[in-house]
């Protein structure tokens, strides 16, 4: 049965209380938390943002298509704005008063989400430059430490911030890549952020050893994972050490084992004196290399590491020092989240003014994102950061484009910044060709406020494009917005 005007009206009016009354039980639940006054807005955005998309709203959408009303489709940033702005349009179309609550929300209170997104960005990756809306955030590689004039060369092509990953390099070279940043701001007269990333409990490869003629593994080889430092069995062809190997008595028989970003997949087939066995189960046409330092995931197993190992703790010192951001991998809950901040606050009294950027890399932290931006965003300022590359490995390859959506969702809703990370023009950057499909990718990811480029020969290339991309993009799309400048591209 086809529903009324007046029917249409009645849903909206139910969603409005629902929406209101759910939002603030949350939000009361979150308040003792929010000790930043410029967040409360956001957390009760996003808490009516949650209860909002409770429900399939689909069938309400098409029922509203047709009246010429807004659809609801992009009430992220201003939930309870949109559907007052719908409910009082309808009201309008069936002569009825809209009554109290509702009062149409004037254009400031509509966009007040939108400038508050806008003022994080800007104080996370610092103003930006004319005519592009997305941040470029540049991973640094070992080169950083060693060419002077690098970093000034990526400031000139366009970057805005860069990375330093701590799970690799070390302090020497960290602090030569600082030095070379400070450089490049007094030579550029830009002042560029620093995120530096804590490696957290992220299990990798140690060292290696493959057979003398063939470096590369196939479907169906044997993978003996041992302790660090103990590779000595001759019974295996390939072997790798394990950087955690805590882990080696966590991992039950048939537990899946990634190796390398998920190049390598299999399952763990038998235990041998402490050490696992797994068989590759899939691997690309040609093999791929088994390297150290690349990362070993057992996705979906629960493998209750600490969330701050020994080594992110002494890193930690210089980070909270040096750094405008803080970067926290495989952190997974609003607990996780805490211990970190309990950290910044034994070596700075000030560490609230120091940004957190949580990367979002497991099922388990998407799982708990709500929680973990309330519990950050509730203390200091905040960047979410989409960590593609073990988040697709961690909850598969298929689930990462409809996960990344759903991630800028939540943040718009909060009003937090997100970092869309992790093979961004990867093809380009490593090999200097970008392929048709990263630059479509490089191109949606202009939804995010800042992107980030990973290490490789041809970053500055990288920046470049990027810097072209989202221009142009920026032209054409406003996060979930389309936006309809003229177009030019047909003779007519
Ligand atoms: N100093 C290094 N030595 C060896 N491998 C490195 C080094 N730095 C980076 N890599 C590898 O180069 C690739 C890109 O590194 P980058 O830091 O940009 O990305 P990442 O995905 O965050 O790295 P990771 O997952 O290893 O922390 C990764 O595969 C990483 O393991
Ligand atoms: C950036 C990162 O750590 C990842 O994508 O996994």
């Amino acid at each position: 049965m086809t529903k009324t005007t007046r029917d249409i009206l009645d849903d909206v009016l139910a969603l409005r209380e629902r929406v209101s009354t759910w939002g603030a039980a949350t939000f009361r639940h979150w308040r003792p938390r929010i000790r930043r006054p410029e967040f409360a807005a956001g957390a009760l955005n996003l808490a009516h943002y949650l209860a909002f998309r409770k429900h399939d709203l689909r069938p309400l959408q098409r029922a509203l298509m047709p009246l010429g009303i807004s659809s609801l489709g992009r009430a992220e940033g201003r939930v309870l704005a949109s559907i007052d702005a719908v409910a009082c349009a309808l009201s309008k179309l069936v002569g009825r008063a809209p009554g109290a609550p509702l009062r149409p929300p004037s254009a400031r209170q509509f966009y007040r989400g939108e400038r508050q997104l806008g003022l994080a960005a800007e104080a996370l990756f610092g103003p930006g430059v004319p005519g592009r809306h997305g941040r470029i955030l540049v991973t640094l590689g070992s080169d950083a430490a060693r060419d002077p004039g690098l970093l000034r060369r990526l400031a000139e092509g366009g970057a805005d911030a860069v990375r330093i990953n701590c799970a690799h390099d070390d302090p020497d070279r960290w602090m030569r890549m600082i030095e070379h940043l400070r450089t490049a701001e007094r030579a550029t007269g830009r002042r560029l952020k620093l995120l530096m990333d804590l490696g957290g409990p992220k299990v990798r490869t140690a060292d290696v050893a493959t057979p003398s003629d063939r470096q590369r593994m196939v479907a169906g080889d044997e993978l003996l994972i041992c302790r660090a430092g103990a590779l000595r069995d001759p019974g295996y062809a390939f072997q790798t050490g394990c950087t955690l190997p805590v882990v080696l008595e966590r991992i039950k028989i048939g537990d899946p084992v990634a190796i390398d970003d998920g190049k390598l997949r299999g399952r763990v087939v038998r235990e041998e004196a402490g050490n696992l066995v797994a068989v590759i189960e899939q691997a690309p046409v040609k093999g791929a290399k088994l390297r150290p330092e690349k990362g070993l995931n057992f996705p979906g197993v629960k493998l209750g590491l600490d969330p701050l190992t020994a080594k992110d703790l002494a890193d930690l010192d210089i980070v909270a020092r040096e750094a405008d951001m803080v970067g926290y991998s495989f952190v997974e809950t609003a607990q996780h989240l805490a211990c970190l901040q309990e950290e910044l606050a034994r070596r700075r009294s000030d560490w609230r003014r120091l940004a957190v950027v949580p990367k979002i890399e497991t099922g388990g932290a998407v799982a708990n994102l709500p929680e973990i931006i309330v519990q950050a965003a509730g203390c200091q300022p905040l960047a979410v950061m989409i960590a593609r590359g073990d988040l697709a490995v961690e909850i598969g390859f298929e689930r990462v484009a409809e996960m990344q959506e759903e991630i800028l969702w939540l943040c718009e809703a909060a009003h937090v910044p997100v970092i869309w990370a992790t093979e961004v023009l990867d093809g380009l950057v490593r090999k200097g060709t970008p392929s048709r499909g990263e630059m479509t990718d490089a191109a949606m990811a202009a939804r995010a406020e800042c992107i980030m480029l990973n290490k490789g020969p041809n970053q500055l290339a990288g920046v470049e494009a990027l810097d072209n991309v989202l221009r142009r993009m920026g032209e054409h799309q406003a996060k979930k917005t389309p936006l309809l400048r003229e177009l030019r591209s047909w003779a007519s």
